[in-house]
C-alpha cells in the first residue's frame, strides 16, 4: 500500500501579490496516476513545487502518511531531463544515492534502469541519447531512491508525438509495476485520459479544483490500454474540455 497524501487548504502567494494557488484540498489514497490539467497559469507547477519542497506554501499543509512530506520521499521529473552531461546514464541515476552502501546503490540503479528499459544504455553519455531516452533517464533517476510520491511536470511535452506515445507506455508500466503515487501535469487531455485513474482540473489564478473525476477502472470501457476512439473516452474528454473552459459569457446586445 502507498501512504495516503492529504493536502489541506494549500495556498501559495509570491510576495505581496494575490495568491496564484488555492486554497486547495485533496486526498490521494492509493497507487496509480492522477493527472492534473489546467490552462497555462492555473497554478499546476506551483502546486507540484509546493508538494516537493521546491516552494514553501503560504498556508495549508501537505502530509504523507500523516506527516509533513519530506523531500526524500518525492521524485520529480521536469519538462527537460536536466542530466549531467559528463556522467554516464548509470552515474546520472546513481547521483542522488550516495548515502547508500555501494551494493545497495548498484541494485537500486539497475532496478530503475530495467523498469524504464534502459539497461542496454547504462554506459552511454547524455549526448548519445535521443530525447525520449534522456527523459527515461530522468524518470529512472527520480525512481531510484524509491519515492512514495512521483511528481511529473509535463515530462513529455518536448517530445515528438511518436516518442511521446512510447513514453506514455513507460509511465503506465511504472505505475503498474511499483508502489508509488504519481501526479502528472499535462496539457494533453488524451494523455491524461490514457494514463490516469483520476483527473483533476485546475482553473485559476488562483488555481482551484473545478473538476475531480475518478476514471471507473473496472469498467471495461476504461481497461488499459485505453481505446482513445471509444465513445466512453470521448465523452470523458468532452467533460474535461467543458471544465477547462469558463462558461460562455452572454453577449451584450
Ligand atoms: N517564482 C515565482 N514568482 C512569482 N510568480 C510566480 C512564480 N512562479 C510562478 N508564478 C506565477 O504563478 C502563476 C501560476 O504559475 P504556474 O507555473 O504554477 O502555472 P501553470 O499552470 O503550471 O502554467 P503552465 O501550464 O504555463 O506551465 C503564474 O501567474 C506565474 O506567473
Amino acid at each position: 500500500m502507498t501512504r495516503r497524501l492529504d493536502i489541506s487548504d494549500l495556498t501559495k502567494a509570491f510576495g505581496a501579490a494575490p495568491p496564484v494557488l488555492g486554497p486547495l484540498s485533496l486526498t490521494l489514497d492509493g497507487e496509480g496516476i492522477t493527472a492534473i490539467i489546467g490552462r497555462s497559469g492555473s497554478g499546476k507547477s506551483t502546486f507540484l513545487r509546493c508538494l516537493s519542497g521546491l516552494e514553501t506554501p503560504t498556508r495549508g499543509t501537505a502530509m504523507l502518511g500523516g506527516k509533513p512530506i519530506r523531500p526524500a520521499e518525492v521524485g520529480f521529473v521536469f519538462q527537460e531531463p536536466r542530466l549531467m552531461p559528463w556522467l554516464s546514464v548509470r552515474r546520472n541515476i546513481a547521483f542522488g544515492l550516495s548515502h547508500l552502501p555501494k551494493p545497495e546503490r548498484a541494485r537500486a540503479v539497475e532496478a530503475a534502469m530495467a523498469l524504464v528499459g534502459l539497461s542496454a544504455a547504462a554506459d552511454y553519455l547524455p549526448k548519445q541519447l535521443s530525447g525520449g531516452m534522456a527523459q527515461r533517464v530522468a524518470l529512472a533517476r527520480a525512481l531510484a531512491p524509491r519515492p512514495d510520491l512521483l511528481l511529473l511536470d509535463e515530462p513529455l511535452s518536448a517530445l515528438d508525438p511518436l516518442t511521446r506515445e512510447r513514453m506514455q507506455d513507460h509511465i503506465l508500466h511504472v505505475a503498474q509495476h511499483i508502489r508509488v503515487t504519481i501526479l502528472l501535469i499535462t496539457h494533453d487531455m488524451d494523455e491524461a485520459l490514457a494514463l490516469a485513474n483520476r483527473v483533476i482540473v485546475l482553473r485559476g489564478p488562483p488555481g482551484r479544483i473545478v473538476l475531480d473525476v475518478t476514471i471507473p477502472e473496472h469498467d471495461p470501457a476504461y481497461a488499459f490500454p485505453r481505446d482513445r476512439t471509444s465513445a466512453a473516452f470521448q465523452a470523458m474528454r468532452r467533460r474535461l474540455i467543458d471544465a477547462l473552459e469558463p462558461a460562455p459569457v452572454a453577449l451584450a446586445r
